[in-house]
């Protein structure tokens, strides 16, 4: 049921693409007739053997149809994988070298371009249908990709740090890998569409949709027995690696640099698991170096048929990373797998397992009582014929010497001494081809120190698993915290150049505030002084208003005089009148001239010395003097009328005079209080209109003033007026008196 083989090699070679005819597309490999050997046409850097070319299971030139190289490379295992072999393909090269194209094809829904996945999950349920109906199967499908180290489910993606175990009962599998059972292709292609479109990929130089991670479709199939209850089970591996290309060529850079990094890094720890196991000095395998290899643990020198697609350019712009490729194959080609069929046996297996184990149990009792008892005989000091010695072939032999012997039996632990046992180690080998492969990775530990330590391994990887998630987490928040800082960084440089800008707002401000407040403290001393102004306008106005009252009673006084007074009035107007026009005091001239001749004349000679004609003139000018008294008298009344109009209008003038006063004051007052309450604007737009109110009221009081000292004057002359007219009046009458006398 074990049969050692080398791992089968096969060689693909691409169309060279666009670049590579841009920047140099001659071919440099060369294929021999059979389809199985490389070479390398003028290549500097190939030498000794390589010169005759590189030599694999099966070379495909460019342009091999996709199920040619099914046909060849993989068909066989689907049939591996049914009967309960594990299987893995797997294919290798550098990037953009075709691996997706022959793994996973350009269309799975192209006859012609779907690859070897979609061709073997066909193959396996065209087997499942043609297969004899005693056979049940259940087929389960995962997806899986190893990126920078960590396995993600693609399936799950939220999954992406899982772990892998080894169980003695299970062998390498990795823990809380979701998988789906499946009926039919339609179902592995929708599934291989959702994980797919899971994967990490990026643009590269080589390849506009490079993958960037190993990814890995697991098909599990489990094969049961329905007449003797024998189950069998199969894993088959199908995996996509990362490109194997040197990082320079592949245009990567930043993220993906270090990607590439970590990349290679689990590719060279499949080129040192891969020398290890064909250098047969070597004794440790370091599986355990990546996550890879760690998964590919028994597809590489362990219990699986496996198939390496190389995959390699055929232009001379990828030389080198063709060669390379090529050195890879053959040192793989050489690893030897020893692959057995993972079955579990069914209760009649058992059962005649039981019973051989039960006959080769009595055998061995019995040939350790004829041992103990030839033993017994031994140690008693006595002595038995060769012939007579206990065989495996022959157990009773000894049994019988052993009764001659007279010491009794003791059993003996030195039982590695005892020969080997042809039924046991039969039985043994029966029993370790049944159960699951040892993995070769443990060396030297005995059976329970090999489990325990796997127990031990796990839980440590475990425990590992949830650091990282720790970790990771950690990591995230210190990301978000980094960028949160980063951005409170910015609003504080944000806010601190504000506030810059609000405290050179703010000084400016205090400047305003301060130059506001001197203004301010101005206006109020202005105020204070317009308040002394005010004070002494006021006192002035008391003055005047006394002077008015003054001059009103004065004028009561004139006007409170007789009407005789005021005909007396109006006769030394029209004198003054007469006066001013040189009539009136012509008259009195006559008159005074006539009263002069009068007195000296004797007055007994009077009436003997008066001519007619004197009398006459007397008369006639004394009519005169009559008439012009009575005019003057009338122009008095008329000028006393004037005056009581001015007298009405003064009146007038200083009830304005006294409104305007006390709307001023209340305006004052108002602007006095509100300069005391209002702010810096209403200060300065006050002031403003305080200085407006100061011009108005000292126009206006100006206006007052010189109309008051108008009046004053008019009223002076009106009493000059009056008092002229009154002393006209006076020597008037006397010249009347005379005049009648
Ligand atoms: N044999 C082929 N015939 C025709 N075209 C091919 C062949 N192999 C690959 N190609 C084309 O070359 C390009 C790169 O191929 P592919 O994506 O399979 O490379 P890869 O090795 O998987 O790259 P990476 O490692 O970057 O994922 C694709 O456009 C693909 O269609």
């Amino acid at each position: 049921m074990a049969s050692s083989t080398n791992i089968k090699v096969v060689c693909r070679f691409r169309p060279p693409n666009a670049l590579e005819l841009r920047e140099g597309g001659d071919i440099v490999v060369a294929f021999d007739e059979n389809l199985q050997t490389v070479q390398m046409k003028n290549s500097q850097a190939v030498s000794g053997p390589e010169k005759d070319g590189f030599t694999f299971d099966r070379v495909f030139p460019m342009g091999t149809k996709q199920h040619e190289v099914f046909d060849y490379g993989v068909k066989d295992i689907v049939k591996d994988v049914l009967d309960g072999y594990n299987g893995t393909v797997f294919a290798y090269g550098q990037t953009g070298s075709g691996k997706t194209f022959t793994m996973m094809g350009a269309d799975i829904d192209s006859s012609d371009l779907k690859g070897i996945i979609p061709r073997i999950t066909e193959q396996i349920f065209k087997s499942i249908v043609e297969s004899d109906s005693h056979l049940e199967y259940v087929v389960k499908v995962s997806y899986l990709e190893i990126y920078l180290e960590r396995i993600r489910d693609l399936l799950a993606p939220q999954n992406d740090n899982l772990q892998v175990h080894e169980e003695k009962s299970r062998g390498v599998y990795v823990k809380n890998l979701s998988d789906y059972y499946v009926s039919s292709a339609r179902e592995v292609y929708e599934i291989m569409r959702q994980g797919g479109a899971a994967r990490v990929v990026t643009s590269t130089n080589m390849n506009a949709e490079s993958s960037r991670s190993h990814s890995i479709f697991l098909i599990t199939i489990q094969q049961r027995n329905t007449e003797t209850g024998a189950q069998k089970s199969g894993n088959l591996y199908l995996v996509d690696l990362a490109g194997s290309e040197k990082v320079g060529k592949t245009g990567a850079s930043g993220q993906t640099l270090e990607e590439a990094k970590k990349i290679n890094k689990s590719l060279s720890a499949l080129g040192m698991v891969i020398n290890a196991l064909t250098d047969s000095k070597v004794k440790h395998i370091p599986y355990r170096d990546s996550k890879l290899t760690r998964i590919l643990q028994e597809s590489l020198g362990g219990n699986s048929r496996t198939t390496l697609i190389i995959n390699c350019s055929p232009s001379q712009y990828n030389e080198s990373e063709t060669l390379s490729t090529l050195r890879f194959g053959i040192r793989a080609k050489s690893i030897k797998n020893t692959a057995r069929v993972n079955a579990e046996l069914s209760p009649l297996e058992l059962k005649g397992l039981l019973s051989k184990a039960q006959l080769a149990n009595t055998r061995h009792l019995s040939y350790i009582q004829s041992l103990e008892a030839e033993l017994a005989i031994w140690r008693a000091g006595g002595h038995v014929e060769p012939s007579e010695w206990t065989s495996a072939d022959k157990p009773t032999t000894g049994a019988a010497a052993a009764k001659k012997a007279t010491s009794s039996p003791t059993l003996s632990t030195t039982r590695s001494m005892t020969p080997v046992n042809p039924i046991l180690e039969g039985l043994r080998s029966e029993i370790i081809i049944d159960s699951r492969p040892q993995t070769p990775t443990v060396v030297g530990l005995d059976k329970d120190e090999r489990e325990e330590f796997l127990r031990r391994e796990n839980e440590l990887s475990d425990q590992l698993a949830e650091r990282e998630s720790l970790l990771n987490a950690a990591e995230k928040l210190t990301k978000e915290l980094r960028e949160e800082l980063a951005y409170l960084k910015e609003q504080e440089a944000a806010a601190s150049k504000e506030n810059k800008s609000m405290s050179t707002q703010l000084n400016e401000l205090r400047l305003q505030v301060e130059r506001l407040d001197y203004d301010n403290k101005e206006g109020i001393i202005t105020i204070d002084i317009l308040k002394e102004q005010n004070q002494d306008a006021k006192s002035e106005l008391e003055e005047l208003k006394k002077v008015i009252t003054d001059l009103r009673s004065t004028q009561r006084d004139a006007s409170a005089e007789d009407k005789e007074k005021r005909k007396q009035e109006k006769m030394a107007l029209m004198m003054a009148k007469f006066d001013a026009q040189g009539t009136f005091s012509e008259k009195d001239e006559q008159l005074r001239q006539l009263l002069a001749k009068l007195d000296t004349i004797d007055t007994a000679d009077a009436l003997s010395t008066l001519s007619v004609d004197d009398i006459v003139a007397a008369r006639r000018q004394l009519t005169e003097s009559h008439s012009l008294v009575r005019e003057t008298v009338d122009r008095l009344r008329q000028s006393q009328e004037e005056n009581e109009m001015v007298t009405r209008r003064r009146d007038e003038l200083e009830a304005r005079f006294l409104s305007l006063e006390a709307d001023y004051e209340e305006l004052l007052e108002k602007t006095i209080h509100d300069e005391e309450t209002s702010n810096a604007d209403i200060v300065e737009s006050m002031a403003e209109f305080k200085n407006k109110l100061e011009m108005q009221y000292a126009a206006k009081r100006d206006a007052n003033i010189s109309e008051v000292a108008d009046l004053k004057q008019q009223l002076e002359l009106k009493s000059n007026e009056i008092r002229t007219l009154n002393a006209s009046i006076d020597s008037l009458k006397s010249v009347n008196e005379e005049l009648k006398v």
